[in-house]
């Protein structure tokens, strides 16, 4: 096969060739070699797979343009992209009509190209749609698609234009069917002329004379009746494609000629608003241009307007910031702790305003105002988004919306525990945020239900810096709630006259009588006795001076530990008051309920009747808080009992004998047993 590249030696060869494998590759590497010559090849190639009527060769000159493209990869790829165009051509030439073996083959080459990827995707579909458009358009004539009903009134833009595109898309087929139509084929023409006159001239019948004359009359018509009949049926169906393309045609026609009256129409209705707003533009000027000069009239409109903190009293969160300020840059040294003193008793006294209800804007919030219920309440404090609503909806059977964006509780949502036997009440409550104190966010409103708890869980994401925590606790100090701290022991009462007695008990380290005097008298205390009874400090004694803070215990609960490392967990959970867990995995979460019951320190006391067991089941005994005394349990038993009582006989860990007779006043413990003796 090394023959030299030309016309005659590509048609010898191709005339040659057979359906067996080592002919077709054989020639397929010759093409290869040759690609330089690739035009005149695709040339040669097409003409003859178009002029070929014989499926068999037809199949063959496809099995060879198969194996051109597939191995031109190395030699030429461009080969390939040549092929492509005459290939879709004669595949949707092909797929008109096939007989059996071209319909079998051609599918099959389309999906062995898709499944070596020779050709990109869209060339795929492209030859995906040759084959197709060859078996929609092998039924003269191409089907009309009927004509939208687009009354004028109410014309559809979208409809139309849609209307149109498929217009085009029908005659571009139609006009393809019409490429090369029967009344075209010149061989065809040649051929029927070359038959005799008498075939196509009734008149000569007339001149037969005998019968040898008519036999060839007939031998000549029967020859051309089959190629007759065949032509006249194929220029029949090519007259149906032509009305079809008119009516096509007049369609498109109709539907570009309703595209153009609603643009039409379009652009009238805009000319008609641009007019409007023409017009409404010179109404608006004139009237601007007759208004009066203001500056002209009246003079005193350009004297400045009065400050803003002139007009509002807006003055204590400005003098909270500025005290604050004072205090962080005075240095902390004898000489200066009056003056600090002075300073902080003053904060406190600000901040008390702060959260005193004013007038309109001091209500609880709407919300908020969930009822005090069971044994006792817990309250959730964290930043947004820590996990709160989580925890609420899997330690309890209430549901609390749970997201992953911030605020997504907005009220008090309450939710009951069941644990030994108690009812605990968990609050889940909005987000707070930096300034919560000073009223950000609905910080007032959290900050006033946490005051009304028992127990504050502070919930804090364990993936975040410490910092939180230390955020959280001066908000929350800043209101007057002192976490896992008791009352100092201060006693100050006020008199009437006398001036002040300052003693203290112990001695003091952090404060003399002078520092109190200073803090007593920004109060305007000017007659107390004050006992110290520890060394405390001076924001002690203003705490119980100001005689409003809350002591509550806190658990910090660090949430979300399935996101942070072991050594981190470790380092969090090792902390005093601590305790870490994550919700969404259920981690440590019997762990914490062990916690807020110990933290809670409720006491369940059993009641006996003379001469019965005490009912010891879990749903038995009542409970009561820490330091609860038997006259409290008297209470929480019927309201006339203290009234009646004699005395009690308590078994368990109160006593120092078990039973012991007790009266009133003697403290109950966790799981004693309590007979009660009516006078
Ligand atoms: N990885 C992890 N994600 C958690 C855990 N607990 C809660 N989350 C996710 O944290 C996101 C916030 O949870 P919430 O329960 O809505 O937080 P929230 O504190 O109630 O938030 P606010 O109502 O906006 O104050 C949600 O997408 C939870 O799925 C946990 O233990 N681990
Ligand atoms: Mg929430």
């Amino acid at each position: 096969m090394s023959t030299e590249y030309s016309e005659v030696a590509l048609k010898e060869k191709l005339h040659r060739l057979t359906n067996h494998p080592d002919s077709i590759q054989s020639l397929s590497s010759w093409i290869i070699q040759n690609s330089k010559y690739r035009e005149s090849i695709i040339r040669v190639w097409s003409k003859d797979a178009r002029k070929e009527s014989n499926a068999a060769r037809i199949v063959n000159l496809l099995y060879l343009a198969n194996d051109v493209v597939q191995n031109c990869r190395k030699v030429c790829p461009e080969l390939k992209d040549h092929f492509f165009p005459v290939l879709e051509s004669v595949i949707k030439h092909s797929a008109r009509n096939p007989p059996p073996e071209i319909e079998r083959v051609l599918p099959k080459l389309v999906k062995v190209w898709r499944e070596r990827e020779v050709f990109s995707q869209s060339q795929l579909r492209r030859l995906d749609d040759a084959l197709l458009q060859g078996k929609s358009s092998a039924a003269y004539p191409t089907p009309v698609s009927s004509v939208p009903d687009l009354s004028k009134n109410n014309p559809q833009k979208e409809l139309l234009h849609e209307e149109v595109a498929k217009n085009c898309q029908e005659i571009l087929i139609s006009l393809q069917r019409l490429q090369a139509p029967p009344s075209t084929e010149r061989e065809v023409r040649i051929q029927l002329a070359t038959f005799p006159e008498s075939i196509s001239c009734p008149e000569m019948l007339q001149t037969i004379r005998d019968s040898s004359q008519a036999k060839e009359v007939l031998k000549h018509n029967e020859a051309a009746l089959p190629l007759i009949t065949d032509y006249c049926k194929r220029l029949g169906e090519e007259m149906l494609e032509r009305r079809n393309l008119q009516q096509l045609l007049d369609n498109l026609m109709n539907n570009v000629r309703s595209c153009v009256e609603y643009h039409e129409k379009m652009l009238r209705d805009v000319k008609k608003k641009e007019d409007r707003l023409k017009s409404d533009l010179v109404e608006v000027e004139k009237a601007f241009n007759s208004l009066p000069d203001l500056n002209a009239e009246a003079s005193f409109i350009s004297r400045s307007l009065p400050a803003l903190e002139n007009l509002f009293d807006m003055g204590i969160l400005e003098k909270i910031a500025e005290i604050e300020h004072e205090i962080s840059r005075t240095q902390k040294n004898k000489a200066t702790e009056y003056h600090l003193g002075l300073l902080k008793a003053k904060l406190a006294k600000y901040r008390q305003q702060l959260l005193e209800p004013s007038g309109k804007g001091g209500g609880k919030g709407e919300g908020f105002d969930v009822m005090k219920s069971g044994d006792a309440r817990v309250a959730m404090v964290g930043f947004p988004s820590v996990g709160k609503s989580t925890l609420l909806s899997s330690m309890t059977n209430t549901h609390s919306e749970a997201a992953g964006y911030e605020f997504t509780t907005l009220t008090c949502i309450p939710g009951v525990i069941n644990y030994e036997g108690a009812n605990i009440q968990l609050l889940d409550l909005p987000g707070i945020i930096e300034g919560a104190s000073q009223g950000k966010g609905r910080g007032r409103q959290v900050i006033a239900v946490a005051k009304t708890a028992d127990l504050i869980l502070m919930m804090l994401d364990a993936g975040k810096s410490d910092q939180q925590r230390a955020l959280l606790e001066a908000e929350l100090e800043a209101v007057g709630i002192r976490l896992n701290k008791r009352p100092p022991h201060i006693y100050v009462k006020q008199k009437k006259v006398g001036g002040v007695k300052f003693t203290h008990t112990v001695p003091l380290t952090h404060c003399n009588e002078k520092l109190i005097m200073t803090v007593l008298h920004e109060y305007k205390i000017f007659n107390a006795d004050v006992v110290f009874r520890e060394d405390c400090t001076v924001d002690e004694f203003i705490d119980v001076i100001q005689g409003n803070r809350v002591y509550l215990t806190c658990l910090y609960v660090y949430n979300k530990i399935d996101q942070i490392s072991i050594e981190e967990v470790d380092r969090l959970a090792r902390l005093p008051h601590h305790v870490v867990i994550s919700c969404e995995m259920n981690l440590n979460m019997d762990y914490l309920l062990e916690k807020i019951w110990e933290y809670l320190a409720l006491v369940r006391v059993y009641t006996k009747k003379p001469g019965n067991a005490p009912d010891l089941g879990a749903e038995d005994g009542i409970i009561l808080r820490q330091g609860a005394t038997v006259e409290h349990c008297c209470h929480a038993l019927h309201r006339t009992l203290a009234a009646q009582f004699r005395y009690a006989i308590v078994w368990g860990t109160s006593t120092k004998f078990s039973p012991q007779r007790v009266g009133i006043q003697h403290l109950l413990h966790h799981e004693d047993v309590i007979q009660i003796v009516k006078k």
